[in-house]
């Protein structure tokens, strides 16, 4: 049984649904800060089956021992953790104790119950203001320049000196580039709360009218356009890629490092045309000035995971952005209201 802390959140709930499809069975641990009990629901209904779910929190030491104790878990996709930038620099307490002190807490219950594998959502962001693309996982990593992406790297090298520390574990740092997309069934999805900080989310409400007009931030940094480049990766292919990472923890201990990214970087300009072409209309936008602590461009090397894991990324372009609005279409409020189509509908077609 795999234990999938965060399961419910965006990428945590395509990788349970993985998971499940690929025979495993799942145990997910989530407090619901982020995220509702109707990603697993609809999890369930793509699968046809479902997988155990337990209320709590990563930081309740005496809930993880319990579970361990209980469940016959035998590793840890730990996706849980808190994300948004802007609150990070606001309350960067609770990112630094949700962030570090919660995966400490984790692997301490882990190591007490004697297992040793586990897979980390850990962020590009950690490699700050990299001066040559593609980014290698042998690039040093930089200085994140707010409070969430230092405790992105914090966490990782807590993760390292475990590791080096004690030969029983078994760690896999994934360090994503920037997921979007949503399962083709558009059952499950990408449902921020308020506003949304990230360039896909924003479009779509915007194309659903929930958001009035997409401001571009920077239209004068040194790319082909002007605007901000992304490896952009979709959400399907991400998680993939855990379970290519997870296989790989049963071969060999320690801890390694892989970029889960395609290699290919578009700019916003870029996604907001292919967007357009999409939905069949253009989108309202305004150029504005660079967003505060922003980079110009970032993408992958991702070679690494491909001769190691045997994964790369298949799906491109059209299929993040078609699968992204099929999500947003049918369901417009997010999982708040019921599906505007019928699931049985969808999962025939
Ligand atoms: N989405 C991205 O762009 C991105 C990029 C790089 C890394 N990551 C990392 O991937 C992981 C998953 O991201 P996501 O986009 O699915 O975010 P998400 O917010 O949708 O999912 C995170 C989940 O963790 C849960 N959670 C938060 N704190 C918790 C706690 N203390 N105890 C138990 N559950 C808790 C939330 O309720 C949520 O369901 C995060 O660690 C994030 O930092 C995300
Ligand atoms: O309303 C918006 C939002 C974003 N952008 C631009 O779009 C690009 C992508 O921005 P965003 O979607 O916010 O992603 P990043 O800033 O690259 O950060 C994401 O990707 C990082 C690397 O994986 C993660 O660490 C972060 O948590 C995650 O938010 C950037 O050039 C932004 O300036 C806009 O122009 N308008």
């Amino acid at each position: 049984m795999i234990l999938v802390t965060g399961g419910a959140g965006y990428i945590g709930s395509h990788a349970v649904l993985a998971l499940l499809q690929a025979g495993h069975e799942v145990l997910v641990l989530d407090n619901l800060c982020n995220s509702s009990r109707a990603s697993l629901d609809r999890v369930a209904l793509i699968a046809g089956r479902k997988a155990r779910f337990i209320k709590g929190d990563i930081r309740n030491r005496a809930l993880l021992d319990e579970l361990f104790q209980r469940w016959p878990i035998t590793a840890v996709m730990h996706f849980a953790g808190l994300k948004a930038v802007g609150e990070s620099v606001r309350d960067p307490l609770r990112y630094y104790e949700t962030n570090v002190a919660g995966s400490i807490t984790l692997c301490q219950s882990m190591a007490d119950a004697g297992i040793f594998r586990l897979v980390f959502s850990s962020s590009a962001t950690v490699y700050g203001e990299s001066v040559s693309m593609p980014i290698r996982e042998d690039c040093p990593t930089g200085i994140p320049t707010n409070p969430y992406g230092q405790s992105k790297l914090m966490a990782e090298n807590v993760l390292k000196a475990l590791a080096h520390s004690d030969p029983r574990w078994s760690i896999a740092l994934l360090r994503y580039f920037n997921p979007i997309g949503a399962h083709e069934s558009g059952l499950i999805g990408e449902d921020p709360n308020g506003v949304p900080n990230n360039l896909l989310p924003y479009m779509l409400q915007v194309a659903v009218g929930r958001q009035s007009q997409l401001s571009i931030y920077g239209n004068d940094y040194p790319t082909r356009d002007g605007t901000g480049i992304r490896d952009y990766i979709h959400v399907v292919d991400l998680v993939e890629g855990h379970l290519c990472a997870l296989e790989r923890l049963n071969q060999s201990t320690g801890v390694s490092v892989w970029n889960l990214g395609t290699g290919q970087g578009y700019s916003v300009l870029e996604m907001v045309r292919s967007f357009e072409q999409i939905i069949g209309r253009s989108l309202p936008v305004r150029s504005v000035a660079r967003r505060p602590g922003d980079i110009a461009q970032c993408w992958a090397d991702p070679s690494k995971a491909l001769s190691e894991l045997q994964w790369s990324a298949k799906r491109g372009l059209h299929a993040m952005l078609a699968d992204s609005w099929r999500w947003q279409k049918m369901n417009p409020q997010g999982y708040q209201a019921e599906i505007a189509v019928a699931p049985a509908e969808v999962l025939a077609s």
